[in-house]
């Protein structure tokens, strides 16, 4: 019988992608039990029980922050996420909170609201309320980006077709990602530098030990007089204390937020939004079509593409058998893992290792059936965390 996959959804995953999953060899609901793969948006997912079945998690969105990477490391399970697929709905939601807080929309809609009387009245009250709403336009204002990746270009170039000036700042921003910067972004050395020269601050950098309270009391105090923050990345990377105390203060414009929170509930200069960045159609679909197709080839073909804590490696299939190996990056893996095939008579057609940081992953085709007890020598070598035998179904 052909092998079919249980697939468990945590939060509600776009069915577009999830019809990617064809329904003759994928279960797929909120009641999995024994899952071979959860599918997740922003659901928290560090205390959870995570089945022993689990061999892949798909974070349907950007930040994987809600996930237990290290544990699943541990096991020799990728966390995949779906890498720009939501880019472009953050970015355009950035640009409209800027223009939120630059022309104080929210308070002038809320003025708007409170209007009583009939045309006439209303009218007069227009003119004459709408002198405490007068704004500042962004054309030859400063954006300082922080955090120059999928995000933080789009919006780097966006703000610059506004007539902005851009400084970033991203000590680890990649080569592509240098090449596709718009070359008018000027560089930053260091965060306060860009603080110190920006009328608007955004945030794209992932939660991290490093970026937690990046923005801190002392850097609030570095922005500039009037300058705005925009935090669409995560909460825990403002510390929110600091900068309301920057905000009563009026050293700080605005702070526009996806994320609400009790004490930042009601206070002046807040723009809070229900965590709205990736909410719009087409960035779920794009996450949950990318998220389906690699999860598959994953579970299929042993294939990795954009996981968060293993390399990427990718092996057309050259025989019917095939083992998916996760393992440690220690010495002698791929020795080790070459005698137990040999000392079993089974050759191997094609090999490929990657590595990245501690953890390493070998696809190997054999030109015969993996017999289970080799599988199990294989998986008592030290260091090796998991290994599928991915034989091809063909009937
Ligand atoms: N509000 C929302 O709904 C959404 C929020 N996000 C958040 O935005 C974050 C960024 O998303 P993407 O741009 O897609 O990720 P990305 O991985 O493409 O870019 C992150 C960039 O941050 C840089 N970085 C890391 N540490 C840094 C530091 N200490 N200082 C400066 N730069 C640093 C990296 O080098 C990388 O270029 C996600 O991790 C997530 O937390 C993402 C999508 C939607
Ligand atoms: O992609 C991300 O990192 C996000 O924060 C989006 O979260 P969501 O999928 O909308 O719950």
């Amino acid at each position: 019988m052909a092998k079919t996959y249980g697939i468990l959804t945590l939060n509600k995953i776009s069915s577009v992608g999830l019809k990617r999953l064809p329904t003759a060899s994928y279960r797929i609901g909120n009641d999995i039990a024994e899952p071979d793969a959860i599918l997740v948006r922003s659901q928290n997912m560090h205390e959870m029980d995570i089945p022993a079945s689990v061999l892949a998690i798909a974070r349907a969105g950007a930040g994987t922050n809600n996930v237990p990477v290290a544990q699943m490391s541990a096991r020799g399970v990728p966390v995949f996420n779906a890498a720009g697929a939501n880019a472009n709905a953050v970015k355009e939601l950035v640009i409209t909170g800027m223009l939120l807080a630059s022309r104080n929309i929210v308070p002038a809609l809320g003025f708007v609201a409170s209007l009583q009387g009939d045309d006439a009245s209303l009218h007069k009250q227009v003119e004459d309320g709408k002198k405490h709403y007068a704004g500042i336009e962004l054309r030859g204002r400063t954006l300082g980006v922080i955090g120059l990746g999928a995000i933080g270009r789009l919006v780097a170039d966006a703000a610059i077709r506004l007539g902005m000036n851009v400084i970033g700042f991203d000590p680890e921003i990649t080569v592509d990602a240098a090449w596709s910067l718009p070359s008018q972004v000027k560089k930053a050395n260091t965060v306060e530098e860009l603080l110190k020269h920006s009328d608007f601050v955004t945030l794209h950098v992932p939660l991290l030990p490093a970026t937690k309270g990046l923005i801190n009391e002392k850097r609030v105090q570095t922005m500039k007089s009037g300058s705005v923050l925009l935090n669409f990345a995560r909460d825990a990377i403002v510390d929110e204390a600091a900068v309301l105390a920057g905000l009563a203060s009026k050293h700080l414009r605005g702070y526009v937020c996806d994320f609400p929170t009790a004490q930042a509930q009601g206070q002046a200069g807040i723009i809070a939004l229900p965590h709205l960045g990736a909410s719009t159609e087409e960035a779920e679909d794009n996450c949950a079509m990318m998220v389906a197709d690699q999860v598959r080839d994953y579970l299929e073909h042993g294939n990795l593409v954009n996981t968060v804590n293993f390399p990427t490696l990718v092996m057309a299939r050259e025989s019917n058998y095939r083992l998916a190996i996760a393992n440690a990056n220690v010495p002698n893996m791929l020795g080790q893992i070459s005698s137990t095939l040999a000392g079993a008579g089974i050759n191997i057609h094609t090999m490929m290792n990657k590595s990245r940081g501690e953890m390493a992953y070998t696809l190997v085709d054999v030109d015969s059936l993996v017999p289970a007890e080799v599988i199990a020598q294989l998986a008592a070598i030290p260091g090796v965390l998991k290994v599928r035998d991915l034989p091809l179904d063909t009937k």
